[in-house]
């Protein structure tokens, strides 16, 4: 459904995006990861047509984003990092003037709001000054308006940065419903465990380019493997040593080292880690997280 092909971004000289491929069908939701600064964001805008590309274009279906971009913008939500929401309006006059941009008017348009306000279960709160709510309920409130004009795909920048745990599982329940009534999601986000619970499908960004690609599993075992340890109290050179002796990957990690267990054997290679007396060791299943500090070397 949307293809972006070679895309390129230079700002002043620096190409900050270079040479993106992607592509996202209805019912999936893919994820853009990677470190701050990365590109995550100027790509989305060049995916829906707020940032014109240095080369390379996007279609939706066979529209052409840059010289058809109001046609095909009509086909698509999108929920910034900011909730640039107006605070001088309620939560049904913020709703209902974006109706108004969507060309939606009249009884159409009251109906509109009213459905996206109970997909998002924002019913009762049409009063409600926006400043009032709490960040979850601002996100709910973007995203209702991103999801006026009916979009094939919806765009998510970082979309529960900054909320609670509760908030953020209310937030994964509605992305879960969007694409289960058949949207395409685009989504970027620093939490790993958003990315490996909701993503279909994940590209690693760094540096402007995509390094790495496939769903959380695939990449989970091709980057990283199965298990790996968290070790604490024993000296680098003791967990290098032990490490590259099975040529296995190591890096610090928090307050000690991460290391990755060998898929042959792994029993024999943790008690060789724990005959080294650490005063912390925990054995677990490989993430994305680690997958991420891997490829990238650093934390998101
Ligand atoms: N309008 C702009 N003018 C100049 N440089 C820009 C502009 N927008 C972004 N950049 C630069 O492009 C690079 C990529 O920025 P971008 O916001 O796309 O990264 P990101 O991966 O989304 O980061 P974050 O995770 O912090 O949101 C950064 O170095 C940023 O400073």
């Amino acid at each position: 459904m949307l293809v972006a092909h070679d895309l390129h971004k230079t700002y002043t000289n620096v190409e900050v995006v270079r040479g993106v491929e992607l592509t996202l069908d209805t019912g999936e939701v893919l994820g853009l990861l990677g470190p701050n600064g990365a590109g995550k964001s100027t790509t989305m805008g060049m995916l829906y047509g707020m940032v014109v590309p240095t080369q390379g274009f996007v279609r939706l279906d066979h529209l052409d984003i840059h010289t058809q971009g109001s046609l095909a913008r009509r086909q698509m939500g999108v929920v910034t990092q900011d909730d640039n929401l107006d605070p001088d309006l309620n939560v049904y006059e913020n709703l209902i003037c974006f109706a108004r941009h969507c060309r939606l008017i009249g009884r159409e348009a009251n109906h509109r709001v009213a459905e996206v306000m109970e997909q998002v279960s924002l019913l009762g709160r049409e009063k409600a000054n926006v400043e009032e709510l709490s960040g979850g309920l601002k996100r709910r409130l973007v995203l209702a308006r991103a999801l006026l004009n009916n979009p094939k795909i919806v765009f998510l920048d970082e979309p529960t940065t900054g909320l609670d745990p509760d908030a953020r599982q209310d937030f994964w329940k509605l992305v879960t419903q969007l694409r289960q009534a058949g949207r395409g999601v685009l989504l970027t986000t620093h939490y790993m465990d958003e990315a490996e619970r909701l993503c279909d499908r994940l590209l690693l960004m760094q540096q402007g380019q995509i390094v790495d690609r496939g769903t959380p599993a695939q990449l989970i075992e091709r980057v990283v493997g199965q298990e790996v340890l968290e070790v604490e109290g024993i000296p680098a050179e003791r967990i290098e040593a032990l490490a590259e002796r099975a040529g296995m990957w190591w890096r610090p990690f928090s307050t000690g080292f991460l290391v990755v267990l060998p898929s042959t054997d792994p029993q024999s290679f943790f008690h060789r880690v724990e005959d080294e007396q650490p005063s912390r060791l925990l054995r677990r299943k490989a993430n994305l997280e680690d997958v991420f500090l891997r490829l990238t070397g650093d934390r998101l």
